[in-house]
């Protein structure tokens, strides 16, 4: 296997002598799509910062690979609201060329944006726009905090596929945030319960099985997210029955279980 991108070794961030992150290992690796989840206030954000090296550790290392470049997709896009901006010339900003702007802004899907102020976008408009700014840097890792937020659900399932096919296009690694689990369930390889210390990490499928997860999210989280994973072998008449007569359809996604609890 390459060498990891990032690595955390007993990464511990405190504040007032009180550990946001507490003893945190982790590998990054290209090719990864690695969700933290966690509760508010469990350290998410400052683990992230103390990788993109804005927050300093208390104890252990953090390791990058010297040539990584990174792309950063913050939580909120902070801008002083009496300052004219355009799309244009906010992505100029990145100090990228207007052609590498513009095809990373047709990448995610906002182009039509490109004369439109930055102060007027809709939440999901701002966050296609900071995916490109972070996209014209042709990054290595891509990190993201929480980078559904604002955005409807039918946009959200289409944001994720798309981070996953900038995975795949950029051969890079993706970390990040975010509170929606049905989605990261769906959509990343790897997830970190992060509760200042890491809880459980692992598959999607697994983790919501692992004590530790059911502690930190409780027993109603636990079953949906389990439901969501379901494979299923057979199929439902229009009552919820089942219908076993039936072949299996594999591809066909998420059908509700007349044996779990319906969401
Ligand atoms: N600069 C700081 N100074 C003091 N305390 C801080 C600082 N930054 C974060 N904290 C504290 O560290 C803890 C973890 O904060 P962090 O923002 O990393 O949590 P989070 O998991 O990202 O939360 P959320 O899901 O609410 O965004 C919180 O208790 C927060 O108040």
């Amino acid at each position: 296997m390459t060498e990891p991108l990032v690595t955390l070794e007993n990464l511990t961030v405190a504040f007032d002598d009180r550990p946001a992150v507490d003893h945190v290992n982790l590998n990054v690796h290209r090719g990864d799509i690695i969700t933290i989840i966690g509760p508010n206030g469990a350290g998410k954000t400052t683990l992230i910062k103390a990788i993109l090296g804005i927050q300093k550790a208390t104890a252990g290392k953090v390791h990058l690979d010297r040539q990584m470049v990174i792309g950063y997709v913050p939580q909120h896009l902070v801008l002083e609201s009496t300052l004219p901006l355009n799309v244009e010339r906010f992505m100029a900003l990145s100090g990228r060329s207007s052609e590498e702007c513009k095809a990373a802004l047709a990448r995610t899907g906002v182009q039509h944006l490109l004369k439109a102020s930055v102060h007027h976008l809709s939440g999901g408009e701002r966050q296609r726009l900071l995916l490109a700014r972070a996209l014209a840097r042709k990054p290595d890792l891509l990190v993201l905090d929480e980078p559904a937020q604002g955005v409807d659900i039918n946009g959200q399932a289409s944001l994720y596929e798309l981070i996953r096919q900038l995975r795949d296009e950029l051969n890079c690694g993706v970390l990040m945030i975010s509170h929606d689990l049905h989605l990261v369930m769906a959509a990343t390889d790897k997830v970190i319960c992060l509760n200042q210390h890491v809880c459980c990490s692992g598959y999607p499928a697994d983790i919501s099985h692992d004590p530790a997860f059911i502690e930190t999210f409780g027993h109603q989280v636990a079953e949906s997210v389990a439901v969501y994973h379901h494979h299923h072998n057979h199929r439902h008449d229009l009552h919820g029955d089942v219908v076993r007569s039936q072949q299996p359809r594999p591809t066909e996604g998420h059908e509700e279980c007349s044996g779990h609890a319906h969401h």
